[in-house]
């Protein structure tokens, strides 16, 4: 399925010039710094943005065509969405949310029992949308969107609300899903980039940088630095315990995070 856009404009002070013809299979990862834009060309893939110009085609249908003034709202593109903080409709229970959904899918649906159990919302089905915590909405959401059966499916940091192993769980999920809805996924973290997603899209300052396989695009993610804290030191296995001083959920557990330079007391052998 071919994602073709042109796009360009002013967003305030911010300049937006982006295009891409990009063969739309499994998950797709758009990656670049804070502010330069990831979010501004999801929300116009989505027709959420009227403010840029230009073209978008998907899968041969156009959804934009700025000279010939075609802009399809947003509920005739069957493009799903889910952004960091995702709304539900407040009336309805999660299950309310999921059976309207699936009212708007077409073909392809995934049976509601694999989308609950991949979402791990079996105990939430009954509860009032309101009642959820920030994570438990964040996996509603993404159900629901499932549930909808989009041509391709756009996240935005979805997983940012989520504990580690919820985390975990729904990567495998999004993961084994991606085969008939394709998916652009925006995460700033960049084990879960180069472990989801393949190609990748960088993007500069409104502007597409780079579009490449994983394998050769991932070599130019920056590469993280830790700091951490020596927590402890076993002198019999010469095992260290480290702690990191700061949030880092791209660093795993058991994974090598660093190399203690000028480490004088492990050659005294204490920890003083
Ligand atoms: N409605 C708006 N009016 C003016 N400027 C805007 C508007 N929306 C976005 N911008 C600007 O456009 C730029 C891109 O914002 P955008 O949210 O798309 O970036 P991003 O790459 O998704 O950032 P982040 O990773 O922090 O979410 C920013 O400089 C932002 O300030």
């Amino acid at each position: 399925m071919l994602l073709s856009f042109d796009l360009h404009g002013h967003l305030g002070q911010f300049q937006f010039d982006a295009k891409c013809d990009l063969q739309m299979a499994g998950i797709t990862g758009l990656f670049g710094p804070s502010g330069v834009g990831k979010t501004t060309l999801l929300r116009a893939i989505a027709g959420l943005n009227r403010t840029l110009e230009g073209r978008i085609e998907l899968d041969g249908r156009v959804l934009q065509d700025s000279d010939r003034g075609i802009f399809l709202p947003p509920e005739q593109r069957r493009i799903g969405m889910v952004f960091q903080d995702s709304r539900l409709f407040p009336h309805l229970t999660v299950r309310g949310n999921l059976e309207l959904a699936k009212r708007q899918a077409r073909d392809k649906v995934i049976p509601l029992q694999k989308v609950i159990d991949g979402c791990g919302i079996r105990d939430l089905m009954d509860k009032p949308a309101p009642s959820l915590s920030a994570g438990q909405r964040q996996r509603v959401a993404i159900a629901r969107a499932l549930m909808a059966a989009p041509k391709i499916l756009l996240l935005d940091e979805p997983l940012a609300a989520l504990d580690f192993a919820s985390r975990q769980h729904l990567m495998g999920f999004l993961n084994d899903s991606a085969t008939p809805f394709p998916m652009v996924y925006i995460s700033h973290s960049v084990s879960e980039t180069l472990s989801l997603c393949d190609p990748l899209i960088l993007m500069g300052p409104g502007c597409i940088d780079a579009v490449g396989p994983t394998d050769e695009v991932g070599q130019r993610l920056p590469k993280r630095r830790g700091h951490a804290e020596v927590t402890h030191y076993d002198p019999a296995t010469r095992q260290l315990t480290l702690t990191l001083a700061e949030h880092a959920p791209e660093l795993e557990a058991g994974q090598v995070v660093g190399l203690v330079s000028e480490p004088r007391w492990l050659r005294s052998g204490s920890t003083e």
